[in-house]
């Protein structure tokens, strides 16, 4: 469910044509929903009612400081991996008693930062970090509040870049490992356990993994329980699916219902950190046609936008749906559609049967709302794209296009290169 609809053939970001803002912003832009985003976050929050939960949305899948403010508002929590989303998320208002901090690298400065900021807790993935955490506490005098993210070794069934519990992966501890982890940390007066914490992957669209990984946890607590380590929250990290095109992923409601189901009369609270589900189709990505190509053996329809602006096509393969904003009647073609930048990777779509577009037209590419401009970069030199956010009638831009000045802001000629001999 999005509020991006055709109204007369024309597509509407709510109640603003599409076209209208690219009249104003130019192309390309990112746009967002503000009501799918707070219907998106009310689904999956009211999904969880009944049970002691948190939900801490992942900054990371789309960190703009407006989509921020909208989840703190809501009475969202955040789960960050970075010093830069600790600072995003305090800008924008979250409590710091309902962050988390993931990640597998925390430095020594972040933990300084998250410590002074005092946050919910940190999910520590490593032996090291945990003894560095509670030295840095320690320092600071402070007590950290940790969780330890155990890796389950289930397989999410997504693809195998975004999955992140099994057992080769990077991510978290085997429980054996854990386990020690715990009895160390039950010692230091540094640090304070409060949970448990896993995640398994990204974009799953079945239940069971996630049920499976649950009750690995709960065989896992009844241990640390039985060693007199009480624990105070599961987080289940995120990780839920969305349909970008033929998926079927579980509703949030569904979802809800088997962990509810596995929780059931365990004193503990929910911790959820979802991402996609709640920003991935509140958001696409709008571009304007700049050349169609026939050559012998392929068409080519090259538009404005490329992968640099949304990566996601030639990192994962990517589905998303391609829409041209005026939905006219028209005959379908097969092509490739791709950005200028120099790359064969540069597509967005390969071997499509789309509507046949001219130049200058604006298409729409669909779920680009999560992992969309957070990973956007600059490369070939292209000013990141705008940002802009639709709420009913009006739409603002929460995010200025970058301009060339800032391509090189910050760089500096050395003064030997000053003088042209050099
Ligand atoms: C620790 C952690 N939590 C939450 C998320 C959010 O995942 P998703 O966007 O799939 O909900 C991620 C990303 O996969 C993650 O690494
Ligand atoms: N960037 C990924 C998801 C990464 C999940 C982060 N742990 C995507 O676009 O699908």
């Amino acid at each position: 469910m999005h509020h991006f609809q055709y109204r007369d053939g024309e597509l509407y970001a709510e109640d603003v044509p599409v076209r209208a803002i690219a009249k104003k912003v130019g192309t390309p832009f990112y746009l967002y929903s503000t009501a799918t985003l707070k219907r998106h976050f009310q689904v999956f929050d009211e999904a969880f009612s009944g049970l002691p939960h948190l939900v801490c949305y992942s900054i990371k899948a789309n960190s703009n400081l407006a989509i921020l403010r909208l989840f703190a508002n809501k009475g969202s929590g955040a789960d960050i991996v970075s010093g830069g989303e600790l600072y995003r998320a305090l800008k924008a208002g979250f409590p710091p008693k309902k962050i988390v901090f993931s990640g597998v690298g925390k430095t020594q400065r972040e933990m300084r930062e998250a410590l002074k900021a005092g946050i919910l807790m940190f999910n520590v993935e490593s032996l090291g970090e945990l003894k560095t955490l509670a030295q840095v506490a320690k320092r600071m005098g402070k007590v950290a509040p940790i969780a330890i993210r155990i890796n389950p070794d289930v397989d999410p069934k997504t693809h195998p870049h975004i999955t992140t519990g099994l057992m080769k992966s990077k991510f978290g501890l085997d429980v054996e490992t854990a386990f020690e982890a715990y009895l160390f940390a039950k010692e230091h007066p540094n640090l304070d356990i409060l949970g448990v914490d896993c995640h398994i992957g990204s974009q799953l669209t079945e239940i069971s993994p996630f049920v499976e990984a649950l009750k690995r946890i709960k065989i896992f607590v009844e241990k640390l329980k039985e060693h007199g380590i009480k624990i105070k929250y599961i987080d289940l990290g995120g990780g839920l699916g969305i349909v970008y095109g033929k998926e079927s992923p579980p509703p949030p409601s569904e979802y809800a219902q088997a962990l509810k189901q596995e929780l059931a009369g365990l004193d503990v609270t929910l911790i959820l950190e979802p991402g996609r589900v709640i920003v991935g189709n509140a958001g696409i990505l709008v571009t304007r046609v700049l050349y169609f190509k026939e050559t012998p053996v392929k068409n080519f329809v090259i538009i404005d936008a490329a992968m640099n602006d949304l990566l996601r096509p030639v990192l994962y393969q990517a589905y998303h749906e391609i829409i041209p904003i005026l939905s006219k009647n028209r005959p379908k073609l097969v092509a490739d559609v791709v950005g200028p930048v120099c790359e064969t990777g540069d597509f967005f779509a390969r071997d499509r049967e789309i509507p046949k577009v001219k130049s200058g037209e604006l298409l729409a590419v669909m779920s680009a709302g999560a992992y969309g401009f957070v990973m956007a970069s600059n490369y070939n030199s292209r000013p990141r794209p705008a940002e802009v956010m639709v709420n009913g009638k009006d739409f603002y831009v929460v995010r200025k296009r970058e301009n060339y000045a800032r391509l090189i802001a910050g760089e500096k000629i050395p003064p030997f290169l000053e003088n042209k001999s050099a």
